[in-house]
């Protein structure tokens, strides 16, 4: 293993500024999902607002100190009471893609944020 000091996925896309850039267009597009839009409704704006900043900012590397207890407790009424599955964590899953993508974010850094996401998925689905 390569023991440089590598600046994190977060610094490298551009930290809090690339976060806040990101934010507006993935939250268009997950509120325009017919496959997940449901699950924001009744979800206060603000809380939607901070969902997309924390996700992203987790996405991002920026954010190592989220537990796997937290979110699975920030889930489980959607897993339990919503039917949250791995169908619906796909399409945010694309969701975060296509919204880099069209940022341009390069694909080697947007593998890396798909990476991060999905390493906590069986948190995110209770499993
Ligand atoms: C990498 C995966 C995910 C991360 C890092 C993440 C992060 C979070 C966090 C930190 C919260 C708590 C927000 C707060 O209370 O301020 C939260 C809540 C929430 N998440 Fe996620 N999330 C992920 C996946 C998903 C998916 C796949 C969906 C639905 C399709 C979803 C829908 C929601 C909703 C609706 C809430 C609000 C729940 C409520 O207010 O009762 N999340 N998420």
């Amino acid at each position: 293993m390569d023991t440089e000091e590598k600046p994190t996925l977060f610094d490298r896309i551009g930290g809090e500024a690339a976060v806040d850039a990101a934010v507006d267009l993935f939250y268009q597009k997950v509120l325009a999902d017919e496959r997940i839009k449901h699950f924001f409704e009744g979800v206060d704006m603000k809380r939607q607002a901070s969902h997309q900043k924390k996700f992203l900012t987790f996405a991002f590397g920026g954010s190592a100190g989220y537990s796997g207890k937290n979110m699975r407790a920030a889930h489980k009424r959607l897993v339990e009471d919503m039917g949250l599955n791995e169908s619906h964590f796909q399409a945010v899953m694309e969701n975060l893609g296509a919204t880099l993508q069209e940022l341009g974010v390069p694909d080697d850094l947007i593998g890396e944020a798909a990476a991060i996401a999905h390493s906590t998925k069986d948190d995110v689905l209770n499993k």
